[in-house]
């Protein structure tokens, strides 16, 4: 423990320049080419196994991915910004996800670890008493910012990697370090379970930091994330002479209005909490204009699949009844989902026991249920409790300075060494554990 302790205190200097380099160059979903790169270049001098790209993405799986032409110029940004040239071409096309295997070579399981990597669409605060912008890390890319703290995963991360390398005669089985891209819109996710990469977790851990949770409190199992389906709706209609020829146009502003006011309508669910949020419309293309386009961004969410499931079917159908309303066309596209999951029940004593270790560690909760946003590692803790394993959601509070998905969003940094010493603590002492579960190694 004393080692781990020196080790990790050598390695925080290096944790923080990491997490205020990424936190410049933040880059959203899909387009994490810099940090990709980078974590992938890092594994493999570290004596990873490097998984990246197509090999850990399945591409029809994929949700809410821009553009082509976004993707490229992206691609040619990070170039510039200093993406590790062997690697970037891995990603290309919007494949940024990368895993790193570190085999021990003796018996025991697979252990998991996720982290996410995507910044959000937000313009960071340029204000003086902003941190990040006063001590000239704030973001270079403009309308990206990491504003939930992912910048701060990447970097546990690498320093967990790092650690463990370091460790590995101390350590059994197999540590499969996960990178995802794109959280935010719970869009990423499920194309590394298709791939595969859960396939042999045995034991799973994903981790959050901040979420209202004060510095040096560990919650073990976050519970309580809604399933969740985020749809972009496009109607079309005719556009004619507002004045002249109103008889003509197909209003498809007013289908999408009708369809907005509508959504809101759709009834409650007995069997659980329930949303429905209409987050974007825009619509029509002059005054004088019948409007002929109308775009909506919504998204539904539920305790459980099932009522995720009556909410998106209400809302199909409130979408085509407000176009059939207007004689307009109506495409709705899924851009996101996430399925509601629990931890491990039996995952919490085991990583309380690891944080009851974490000098700077002062209370503990095994589980809440206190969540109430959603999170795509579900699709991840599900696939490992489906095959037999263990898996939890832990959450590594920290002060904040403004709250999630806000431009002036910093945190204290020394929660990465509570992640750190929990998450590791959790790897050197896996034994224990999968003596008393009995998890056996695939
Ligand atoms: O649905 C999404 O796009 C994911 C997004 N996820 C988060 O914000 C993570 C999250 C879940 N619960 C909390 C609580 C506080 C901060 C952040 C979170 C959300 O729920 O809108």
């Amino acid at each position: 423990m004393t080692d781990i302790n020196n080790m990790i205190e050598q390695l925080y200097p290096e944790m923080v320049e990491w997490r205020r380099d990424f936190h410049k160059y933040a880059e959203s979903g899909w387009v994490e080419f810099r940090t990709a790169s980078l974590v992938a270049a890092r594994l493999e001098q570290w004596g990873f196994e490097v998984k990246a790209g197509e090999e850990v993405i399945d591409k029809d799986s994929r949700m809410g991915v821009p553009q082509e032409d976004f993707l490229r110029r992206h691609e040619a940004r990070a170039e510039q910004q200093g993406a590790d040239m062997k690697w970037l071409p891995r990603f290309s096309g919007g494949f940024t996800g990368v895993v790193g295997i570190l085999d021990t070579g003796r018996p025991g399981p697979t252990i998991g670890y996720r982290f996410d990597m995507d910044a959000l669409d937000i313009q960071e605060s340029n204000d003086q008493d902003h941190q990040p912008f006063a001590d000239q890390f704030a973001s270079v890319n403009d309308g990206m910012m990491h504003a939930c703290g992912h910048d701060a995963h990447t970097s546990i991360g690498l320093g967990l990697a790092k650690l463990l390398s370091a460790i590995k005669s101390q350590l059994n089985g197999r540590i499969k370090m996960i990178f995802q891209p794109s959280e935010e819109g719970v869009r990423g996710a499920k194309s590394m379970v298709e791939a595969g990469v859960l396939d042999d977790v045995d034991v799973l851990f994903a981790s959050h930091i901040g979420t209202g949770v004060p510095l040096g409190e560990v919650v073990c199992g976050s519970n309580g994330f809604l399933s969740t389906t985020k749809m972009d709706v496009s109607f079309t209609g005719v556009a004619s002479h507002a004045g002249a020829k109103p008889e003509e146009g197909k209003n498809a502003l007013l289908a999408a209005a009708t369809a907005a006011l509508n959504l809101h309508s759709i009834p409650r669910h007995s069997g659980g909490a329930s949303r429905v949020n209409v987050g974007v419309l825009n619509a029509g293309s002059g005054r004088n204009v019948v409007p002929a386009s109308a775009h909506l961004k919504l998204e539904t969410r539920g305790e459980t699949a099932e009522i995720n499931r009556f909410m998106f079917e209400n809302a199909q159908q409130v979408i085509k009844g407000a176009a059939q309303m207007y004689d307009v066309e109506a495409k709705i596209d899924i851009v996101g989902a996430a399925t509601s999951c629990n931890s491990s029940p039996e995952l919490a004593p085991y990583i309380r026991s690891q944080a009851e270790q974490v000098d700077t560690v002062k209370s503990i909760q095994d589980i809440s249920s206190f969540a109430a946003g959603s999170e795509d590692a579900t699709y991840m803790l599900d696939k490992v409790k489906s095959n037999g394993g263990l898996a939890s959601y832990a959450i590594f509070g920290t002060t904040l300075a403004a709250g999630h998905h806000n431009e002036k969003f910093d945190f204290d940094e020394s929660v990465m060494i509570i992640a750190l010493k929990t998450l590791a603590l959790a790897a050197i002492n896996i034994e224990q554990l999968a003596k008393d579960k009995q998890i056996l190694s695939h």
